[in-house]
């Protein structure tokens, strides 16, 4: 099986859902931010700081071509979809589900965080910004679409793993809309 890849933004809950659904599959996970930051003996916040955003990502293209590609989740960095060398990775090599949340939910979800760089000084107007930039890239880039907005993590991991179950059996219609 092609590794499953989780992509979508930031606060769209890749990390938790990830790490519940490699547990509900029994499939070894790898969160890509952590493995950067574990490469990099640093956390992204400080290397944006002292690097900037072009060396992360530099960084973070490296990072997700030396994961597994088969068997595995992989949990993406909400930005991993705005180089097209990583787009074009995703769409060889693995299997992309775009877990979605509404923008005024992603809002919520992160009003207390101040690890994402991207989101520091005016957030609301940040997460505006990016959102409206990305949505479209994620939808393109997705073999799978689920929306979590209102939904648990277990109910997430549940209706992930009804669609991948459909998917195999040919169908896809899984929140094609969004
Ligand atoms: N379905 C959900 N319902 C409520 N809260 C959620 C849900 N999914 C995630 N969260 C919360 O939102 C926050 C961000 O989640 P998470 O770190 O998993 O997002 P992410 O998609 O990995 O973001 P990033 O792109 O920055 O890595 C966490 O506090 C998490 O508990
Ligand atoms: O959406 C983004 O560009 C980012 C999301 C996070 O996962 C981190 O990868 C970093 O904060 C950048
Ligand atoms: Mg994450």
């Amino acid at each position: 099986m092609k590794s499953i890849y989780l992509t979508g933004f930031m606060g769209a809950g890749k990390t938790t859902v990830g790490k519940a659904l490699g547990e509900y599959l029994e499939i070894p996970i790898f969160d890509l931010d952590a493995e950067i930051e574990k490469k990099e003996c640093c956390t992204i916040q400080s290397i944006f700081e002292r690097y900037g955003e072009s060396y992360f990502r530099e960084i973070e293209s490296a990072v997700l071509q030396e994961m597994p590609t088969e068997n595995t989740i992989i949990t993406t960095g909400g930005g991993i979809i705005c180089r097209n060398e990583n787009r074009q990775f995703l769409k060889v090599k693995g299997f992309v589900i775009f877990l979605y949340a509404s923008e005024e939910e992603i809002y919520r979800r992160l009003i207390e965080d101040k690890t994402r760089p991207l989101l520091s000084g005016d957030k609301r107007a940040n997460i505006a910004n990016l959102y409206n930039e990305r949505l479209p890239i994620y939808r393109e880039s997705a073999d799978m679409i689920i929306d979590t907005t209102g939904k648990s993590i277990r109910m997430i991991v549940q209706e992930i793993h009804t669609c991948l179950d459909s998917s195999e059996n040919g169908q896809n219609d899984c929140d094609k809309n969004i």
